[in-house]
């Protein structure tokens, strides 16, 4: 295990700054998510730290000591990425036992070595398999084993499940958590799956442009996100966004939804009269009976099952589109006219102009039927 830290790095490629003075810190056995959408910027991070490529400014600290000018090979670093770039004429096993071989351990440490990766990761049978006789899901977990077979303290892993089919990176989801575990090493890890990201993450640092908008644990970030484009990067199906215009109340304010108050107790007078957008997760809604107090009237458009859970498309009275998602097999709303709850504590107040999360309060609902 080790600590990194990035200390106001920045990037260039020609004119085109492609990291903007950014600082990270990463803590002694923590696995670390990079989390954004394409371009971000994450994978030039990666080969920043892997010593790759050299930034323009900053320093990158690995054990507390500069290694900004430090050569890749004695960085102490293992690494693997989405293209599993293994050696085409070596076996698995050859793959494996490279970063031993390059630390000139004995036959038998080499042996242990990778028998003991082979084993964390299942793939102990197919090690005298060449990579054009290895599945996706072999040649992946192939690549990994190698990554940590020299027990590096850092590690870094580009997206590594980006290019095996669902069903694997379900389960390398649910298994890479107790392999890296096992291996005790620190972890960068970089996804564009925000459920891998959630899953993997002792905290999750959420990229975009260049730059680290906000960093938290997976619960943090789900539960305030720090604006509206991250909140619609945390969740399938996305958040429901709507435009809302609060109203002052003697507790906090109101907004209308399909014609319907409700209030957000402990939210600031001072958004009142202010454009805003409130954020309501789709497994924030639920269907209720008609009469239910605060019930909002919506008109069923669509059902989708989807593995774990069935989302509804609904429309409010003013037409506006809003997903409700249920667990499967759980009944749900006849189609036509419904209604629909919000559980109050799951409710984000956005600021429309910036972006910015205002508050993610408690509320209740209020009287229904004082439309604005
Ligand atoms: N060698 C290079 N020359 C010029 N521009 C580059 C180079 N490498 C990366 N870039 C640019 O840097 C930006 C960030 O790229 P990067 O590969 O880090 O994105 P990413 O967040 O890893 O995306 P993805 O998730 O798709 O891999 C992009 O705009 C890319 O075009």
């Amino acid at each position: 295990m080790t600590t990194l830290q990035l200390e106001n790095i920045v990037k260039r490629y020609k004119n085109h700054t492609v990291l903007d003075n950014l600082s990270l810190d990463v803590k002694d056995g923590e696995t670390l998510v990079l989390f954004g959408p394409s371009g971000a910027g994450k994978t030039v991070l990666l080969r920043l730290v892997a010593g790759v490529i050299d930034p323009e400014e900053g320093r990158i600290l690995i054990g507390g000591e500069d290694m900004t000018d430090v050569d890749a090979e004695h960085r102490g670093i293992g690494m693997a990425f989405q293209n599993f770039a293994l050696f085409p004429h070596m076996d698995a096993f050859e793959n494996i036992a490279t970063p031993l071989e390059a630390k000139r351990s004995s036959a038998d440490a080499i042996k242990a070595g990778v028998h003991r990766v082979a084993k964390l990761l299942k793939i102990d049978h197919v090690l005298t398999h060449r990579p054009k006789a290895l599945s996706n899901g072999q040649k992946q977990r192939t690549a990994l084993a190698r990554a940590l077979a020299g027990s590096p303290p850092l590690l870094l892993l580009d997206d590594p499940l980006r290019n095996v089919d669902a069903k694997l990176r379900f389960e390398m989801r649910l298994e890479l958590p107790r392999v890296l575990a096992a291996q005790g090493a620190t972890v960068v890890y970089v996804t564009q799956d925000y459920k891998e990201a959630m899953a993997l993450g002792d905290r999750i640092a959420v990229m975009s442009d260049g730059r680290i908008r906000q960093i938290g644990t997976p619960e943090d970030i789900y539960n305030a996100p720090a604006d509206i484009d991250i909140a619609r990067l945390f969740g399938d199906p996305t958040i429901n966004l709507l435009d809302v215009t609060p109203n002052a109340e003697a507790d906090g304010v109101s907004v209308l939804l399909s014609d319907v108050r409700i209030v957000l107790p402990g939210i600031p007078a001072n958004t009142a009269g202010k454009s805003c957008v409130i954020g309501l997760r789709p497994e924030a809604l639920r269907f209720v009976p008609a009469g239910t107090p605060g019930a909002i009237p919506v008109s069923v458009e669509a059902e989708t099952p989807l593995n774990e859970k069935t989302v509804t498309l609904a429309l409010t009275v003013r037409g506006r589109e809003i997903l409700v998602s249920r667990p499967a097999g759980t009944p749900g709303p006849a189609s036509g006219s419904a209604h629909i709850a919000v559980d109050c504590a799951s409710a984000f107040l956005f600021d429309k102009e910036t972006g910015a999360l205002i508050a993610r309060h408690g509320s209740h609902t209020g009287t229904q039927g004082e439309a604005a």
